[in-house]
């Protein structure tokens, strides 16, 4: 990585390899990273997908195993160059308990930084996400905010808690010393929600709307932003962060960035609806049917219901008043600071964004069929 070394062929290791950002992740490594030599794919699940990446010209290597294990992680990240650690458990239904996220997200993020610590690895990327900000219990709107917009951060869900919790830990091992004597260059990226080729609600939406004869029916109102961005870019976003975290450590070293592209600012169902209704579905209504102290009614029900039915049977619907709340609070964020720092610009536009994420809903609607 310095200049004598242009030629260094790099080890980077992703963890959580195979869910829907890091099989992007891995994806635009292969094709972007022209200093990659060996690719470490660490999820507890790995996909099938993987072994047809093991016959290009970068050593693929898949790692199956657990970032609560300590000693799992630290033989995956054992000389490695770069980790980028997007392993998570995003749970917002609850289907894991607290303790599980927690676990995961938490102690996970603080194995990984151990193993950087004590194998002597350098360079650091997390993905944490705009929920360490807000929404905040309170309903407060977040508009076209940054980094540096105050806030009041206040949570109460274990998801955007542990990742709270873990994005400090990543931000506070900035600057820690690693084996051999070098210290630790470290930053987090925030993304909104992602959206794109491989986003298991949106396919859920749609397969719902098949279901329903291709209606959805609308339940928050037009008026309600949300920050979303496309799941190719959030990759891009990575793969750049980590590739410029050794030459402008002093700069990056410890500093959160959200993610964000070209994608228009809409409430989250008329979003949703830009690659839905080309697959033939239609949003009714150009105001909520039910009104709003119904939908909180019924998302307290869903609540009650999980809590009581919990010995019997998972009962885990998308509407609770977590979901509720967030779908239901202004998010969105106007910032350039990835491109100040690190020279992010999105690599897709909306239009290739929309595109390509109409063409795997349909493919995915269909395999349902
Ligand atoms: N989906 C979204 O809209 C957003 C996601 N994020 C963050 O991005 C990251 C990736 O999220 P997605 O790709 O959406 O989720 P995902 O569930 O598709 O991917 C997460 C991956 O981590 C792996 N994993 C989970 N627990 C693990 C463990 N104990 N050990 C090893 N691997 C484990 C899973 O097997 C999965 O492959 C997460 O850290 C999440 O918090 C941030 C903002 C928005
Ligand atoms: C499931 C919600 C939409 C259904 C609302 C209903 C039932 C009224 O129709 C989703 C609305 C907003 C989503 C979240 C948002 O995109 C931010 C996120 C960031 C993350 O880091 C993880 C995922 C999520 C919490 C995302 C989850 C689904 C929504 C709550």
């Amino acid at each position: 990585m310095a200049d004598s070394a242009q030629a260094q062929k790099l080890v980077y290791l992703v963890t959580g390899g195979c869910g829907f950002l890091g099989e992007h992740v891995v994806r635009m490594l292969l094709q972007r990273e022209p200093r990659l030599g060996e690719l470490r794919v660490f999820d507890r699940h790995l996909g099938p997908w993987l072994e047809e990446l093991k016959t290009g010209p970068v050593r693929v290597t898949a790692i199956q195993g657990d970032v609560t294990e300590a000693h799992e992680v630290a033989a995956a990240v054992a000389g490695a160059h770069v980790v980028i650690h997007t392993a998570g458990l995003v749970d917002v239904f609850g289907r894991a308990s607290p303790e599980t996220i927690h676990e995961v997200n938490v102690q996970g993020t603080r194995n990984v930084i151990q193993a950087c610590v004590q194998t002597g690895t350098r360079f650091l990327v997390y993905t944490s996400s705009m929920e360490v900000v807000g929404p905040n219990t309170k309903g407060h709107p977040f508009y076209r905010g940054n980094e540096d917009t105050l806030y009041e951060a206040v949570h109460r869900h274990p998801y955007p808690c542990s990742k709270a919790l873990a994005e400090r830990l990543v931000l506070e091992a900035n600057g820690r010393e690693v084996h051999g004597g070098l210290p630790l260059v470290t930053c987090a990226l925030r993304p909104t929600g992602i959206y794109g080729e491989g986003h298991q609600i949106m396919r859920d939406f749609y397969r719902q709307g098949l279901r329903l004869g291709g209606w959805l029916f609308r339940a928050i109102p037009a008026s309600v932003e949300h920050g979303r961005v496309y799941v190719g870019n959030v990759a891009w976003m990575h793969v750049l962060a980590a590739r410029e975290l050794e030459r402008r450590a002093a700069l990056m070293g410890g500093q959160v960035y959200f993610c964000y592209d070209g994608s228009p600012y809409k409430s989250y169902e008329d979003f949703n609806m830009e690659f839905l209704g080309p697959c033939g579905l239609q949003l009714v209504g150009a105001r909520p049917l039910l009104p709003y102290w119904l939908l909180v009614f019924l998302a307290a029900l869903n609540a009650l219901l999980q809590w009581l039915l919990r010995p019997l049977v998972l009962y885990a619907p998308l509407l609770n008043p977590y979901t509720l709340a967030v779908a239901n609070t202004t998010f969105t964020v106007s910032t350039d600071k990835a491109q100040r720092h690190f020279g992010y610009e999105p690599l897709f536009s909306w239009e290739d964004s929309r595109t390509r994420t109409i063409l795997w809903v349909q493919a995915a609607g269909s395999s349902a069929q």
